[in-house]
């Protein structure tokens, strides 16, 4: 941008770059011409005085090349060795290239399974602020050497949304092939139209197909930057999707919001101390149409105005949960509502599944019948967190002594209608049988319905899954009676629900 700019407040900034943008689709060779502006990019927003994350992509692509394999495999461990291979010289190269500027670079290599621990969560928050406090950019990646599905963000773009989140971020960038999100894929569709501002994901999802891929090396296409925007909006971090062609744009959109938060207070032109903070509070339409700068090309996400708690976005986006805890609809309902606090009382409860601990997370699924529509194909949740979107059908009543098979289908995305059909091998599918013990007593009441358990959301249990299941249903004051003890009368706290769900 050529105009003189008077520049916001200092940010943090999380910048990701996936492997298309890494290493060439067919020859597999470094990019470093965009490697190089990416540095340059980062050098400059330093600077500025922002504090700089880079999560770069790219260790299984660069371990292609060194090994001389034509395509990426199939198999896991062949992938985990290749990105074995390939991360050493990725980080060899990233700080060889800032290097040339005297800039420090650490080496930041995260599983979910690390984080889920809340104290090494902890650990991890402090290195990475110690380093941003230090000058030096760390560069984070996934331990995809020992990531398996339990224990994995499964893509970039998640792990991204959760680093800004960690760190609070005020940005977070995910730089990639296109300028933005489409309607539709625009490698496919000539005629799909760029968004420029996203209020709500889940307002969105409805005009946008993110169901086809990119290209052979990215992992989840469009779909998973989606679920990454969600996280980090949620958690308060304004995310952007933009071109990793000329990734100077990030200076040139951060000059450009840091104007329009400053614009839209009218002040007789000066920029005014009560300028808002939060882009959430900016009429952006209004706003750029008074000021005459060029919108420079890319997608907006703009933050939520509360941002989730530390530990409720802790709770959501970073824990495997161990189990499920089966809810009525009027208990939904209930959660839903602010002024629940999160918290789940015995009464709402239908039942539990799997086995887990109290302290440990859990998913919170919703009972409610679906009416004849086929449960597959209504209810593919798009949820925002990572690893699992769940949905399982209960047809027709559930009684004790049948058998059901929860179809939980791990590493989202999935595609809007539910199928898997254009999915990368990298999106699993697992099936996971619940046994009869696990599943919820409810009354029989008409043959012909339907039911499902839709995952709406999770939390951190109080009582492990044996004592809610013996207090289900029941008011609870009985919980000191048959337990013999009550630490709280709530069975679940901390609970996020993703509001449309
Ligand atoms: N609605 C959409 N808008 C923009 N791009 C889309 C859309 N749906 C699918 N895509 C594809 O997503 C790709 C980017 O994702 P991906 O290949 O995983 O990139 P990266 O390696 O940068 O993470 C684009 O190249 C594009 O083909
Ligand atoms: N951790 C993997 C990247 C996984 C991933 O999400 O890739 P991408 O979709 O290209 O950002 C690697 O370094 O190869």
């Amino acid at each position: 941008m050529s105009r003189s700019v008077k520049r916001g407040p200092p940010s943090t900034i999380v910048i990701k770059l996936g492997t298309s943008s890494i290493v060439h689709e067919e020859t597999h060779q470094p990019l470093l011409s965009i490697l190089s502006a990416v540095v340059e990019t980062v050098i400059s927003l330093r600077s500025h005085g922002h504090k700089v994350v880079l999560v770069s992509s790219g260790a299984i692509g660069v371990g292609l090349r060194t090994m001389d394999i034509p395509q990426r495999p199939k198999s896991l461990s062949k992938k985990q060795a290749l990105a074995a291979i390939g991360q050493g010289r990725l980080i060899a190269l990233w700080d060889n290239l800032f290097g040339q500027f005297d800039q420090r670079t650490a080496q930041v290599l995260l599983t979910r399974g690390d984080i889920s621990d809340r104290t090494r969560y902890l650990n991890a928050v402090n290195t990475l602020n110690e380093l941003l406090s230090m000058g030096v950019v760390p560069i984070v990646n996934e331990n995809d050497t020992i990531s398996v599905s339990e224990i994995k963000f499964g893509d970039n773009d998640t792990l991204s949304a959760i680093t800004s989140s960690m760190i609070h971020a005020d940005y977070l960038f995910l730089l990639t092939d296109v300028d933005g999100l489409y309607t539709s894929n625009p490698r496919k569709d000539p005629s799909a139209k760029k968004l420029d501002v996203v209020i709500s994901v889940a307002a969105i999802r409805a005009q946008v197909s993110t169901s086809t891929l990119g290209s052979s090396l990215g992992t989840g296409g469009m779909e998973t930057k989606l679920i990454a925007a969600e996280i980090a909006t949620g958690a308060g971090v304004t995310t952007v999707i933009a071109s990793s062609k000329q990734p100077s744009v990030i200076v040139d959109i951060i000059d450009y919001y840091a104007a329009l938060k400053s614009t839209s207070v009218p002040t007789s032109g000066a920029v005014s101390p009560t300028a808002p903070q939060n882009l959430n509070q900016v009429d952006l339409d209004e706003v750029a149409a008074s000021l005459s700068w060029p919108r420079p090309p890319h997608t907006v996400f703009k933050p939520a105005l509360i941002p989730m708690r530390d530990l409720k976005a802790w709770t959501s986006h970073t824990l495997y949960p161990a189990g499920s805890v089966v809810i009525d609809s009027g208990a939904h309902a209930v959660l839903s509502r602010r002024e629940s606090g999160g918290r789940l009382l015995p009464a709402g409860v239908l039942g539990v599944r799997g086995s887990f601990a109290s302290g440990q997370a859990v998913r919170i699924l919703v009972h409610r019948r679906t009416e004849g529509v086929p449960v597959e194909a209504k209810e593919v949740a798009q949820m925002p967190y990572s690893n699992v979107a769940a949905t399982t059908p209960c047809t027709p009543v559930l009684e004790p002594g049948a058998s059901v098979t929860a179809s939980v289908t791990s590493l989202v995305p999935l595609s809007r209608s539910g199928s898997s059909a254009s999915l990368s091998d990298d999106m699993i599918s697992d099936s996971q049988t619940i046994t009869d013990d696990e599943i919820p007593l409810i009354e029989k009441t008409d043959e012909c319905e339907i039911w499902d358990c839709v995952e709406v959301g999770r939390g951190l249990a109080n009582y492990n899954s044996a004592q809610i299941s013996r207090v289900r249903g029941l008011n609870s004051a009985r919980i000191a009676q048959l337990l013999g003890y009550a630490d709280t009368e709530y069975v679940v706290e901390n609970i996020t629900i993703r509001m449309s769900a």
